[in-house]
């Protein structure tokens, strides 16, 4: 059965909603699901903007179906070459044997390595600032490389001004009928698993992300419609998801008072230390915190979190003369997504011989970039003895203040 949705009088949405994967990129747990974002434009000529993941392909070829009728499908254009939107190519070509291929270079080298056979059809190799037009639609492609592929490009129709965005302003969680961003409560229900998405996704390219910002801003007057491959389509409030996106692409916090704890814990003392800390932020007048167990909490949430707050502490245990693997594991996942400007306060914890706090700072200093460790450390000697307790209001002292003056810069 088809299922689609009209974006505008001869645009439509023919993607697809995934609730049974469980893994994003076999790696990121979708538990609300993902959606697939596919657009056909009927124009003088029919026009598909990119396909989704294989395992909706037969939902996408329903829509198509019902939507041409006895009209061909005259072009595929394809913004983007990862699998989770390019995967049913072939299938759309073997379906729609006249069908034009529009893209750039890379893509359909990406095409052929992905053992495509496009070779038959009329290839249309684009790139920055070339046009196309479709009859009453007129596109122009910008480039943007690195968010999230090398061979990422991003299409303007420059007749009713729709981007059609790629990955880029997409999100987690499946659309479910809906469609519109003024159809959901984004800031309560999705903005959560958005940057969770992007931090996760396309954290790493922030610069790349910021190139693409900046060429959209010198048209954003143009812009009216954003289809990205994934989450709502945004056609109210564009202002709203750009705003998201400068502060995850330039690694500033969105939220300045945020304070995220982390910790690692076996037997439950430094989780005790982190609870303690916690309700003395609050004390404090530091409300906006919230605890997390490193080894119950998928790496993907953190990295979220650390890109929504300004302020991490993270407590660990010391682990065979090192940091606790799975905090280990999210400093360099943070590593590799490029995080930056944040500020980190350091519990530690061991037994015999602690060494978990200056390993943990040493990683902060030496193998990330522009990360302030506050002077508080809190080392304890396997639980938080009373004498202890004082290190611990000190930490939220330190921790207050550095929040006051980060809100009020
Ligand atoms: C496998 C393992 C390795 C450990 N390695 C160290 C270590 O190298 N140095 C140390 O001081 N404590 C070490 N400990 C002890 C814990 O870090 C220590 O008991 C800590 O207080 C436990 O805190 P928790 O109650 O939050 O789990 C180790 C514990 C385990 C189970």
């Amino acid at each position: 059965m088809h299922s689609v949705r009209k974006v505008t009088d001869d645009l439509y949405w023919v993607g697809a909603n995934d609730h049974r994967l469980t893994l994003f990129e076999n790696i990121h747990p979708i538990p609300q699901g993902v959606s697939y974002n596919a657009y056909l434009l009927k124009d003088e000529q029919t026009v598909l903007f990119d396909t989704v993941d294989w395992s909706a392909c037969r939902q996408l070829l329903e829509n198509l179906d019902y939507l041409l009728g006895d009209r061909q499908l005259d072009v595929l254009l394809i913004n983007h070459m990862e699998p989770d939107h390019g995967a049913s190519i072939e299938e759309i070509l073997l379906r729609y044997p006249k069908c034009k291929v529009i893209s750039t270079e890379k893509a359909f080298m990406f095409m052929r390595q992905f053992g495509f056979d496009i070779d038959e059809h009329e290839l249309i190799e684009v790139s920055e600032g070339d046009t196309y037009c479709f009859g009453a639609h007129t596109v122009t492609f910008v480039s943007a490389p690195m968010v999230h592929w090398p061979e990422a490009m991003v299409t303007l129709d420059v007749t009713n001004g729709v981007l059609f965005s790629a990955d880029a302003f997409g999100s987690f969680i499946a659309l479910d009928g809906k469609l519109f961003n003024d159809e959901v409560n984004f800031d309560r229900d999705w903005l959560d698993e958005a940057r969770r998405y992007y931090t996760n996704i396309v954290g790493k390219y922030g610069p790349q992300v910021q190139l693409l910002l900046g060429k959209a801003a010198a048209v954003l007057d143009k812009i009216k419609i954003i289809c990205p491959l994934h989450g709502p389509v945004w056609h109210t409030e564009l202002g709203y998801i750009i705003d998201k996106y400068q502060h995850w692409s330039t690694y500033t916090p969105e939220d300045s008072d945020g304070v995220m704890v982390v910790y690692a814990s076996m037997y439950g003392n430094t989780e005790s230390a982190a609870q303690a800390l916690a309700a003395k932020l609050v004390e404090r007048g530091v409300n906006n915190v919230r605890v997390y167990d490193v080894s119950n909490t998928h790496v993907s949430y953190l990295i979220s979190e650390t890109f929504r707050c300004s302020h991490i502490v993270l407590a660990s245990v010391t682990y065979n003369l090192g940091i606790y693997p799975v905090i280990k594991n999210y400093l360099e996942d943070m590593k590799a997504l490029n995080l930056q400007n944040r500020t980190f306060a350091i519990v530690e914890n061991g037994s015999w011989a602690c060494k978990s706090g200056d390993l943990m700072q040493k990683f902060l200093d030496e193998e990330m970039k522009n990360m302030t460790v506050l002077n508080e450390r809190v080392s304890l000697s396997s639980a938080l003895s009373s004498e202890k307790e004082a290190e611990l209001d000190f930490m939220a002292d330190a921790i207050a203040d550095s929040v006051k003056s980060a809100s009020e810069t």
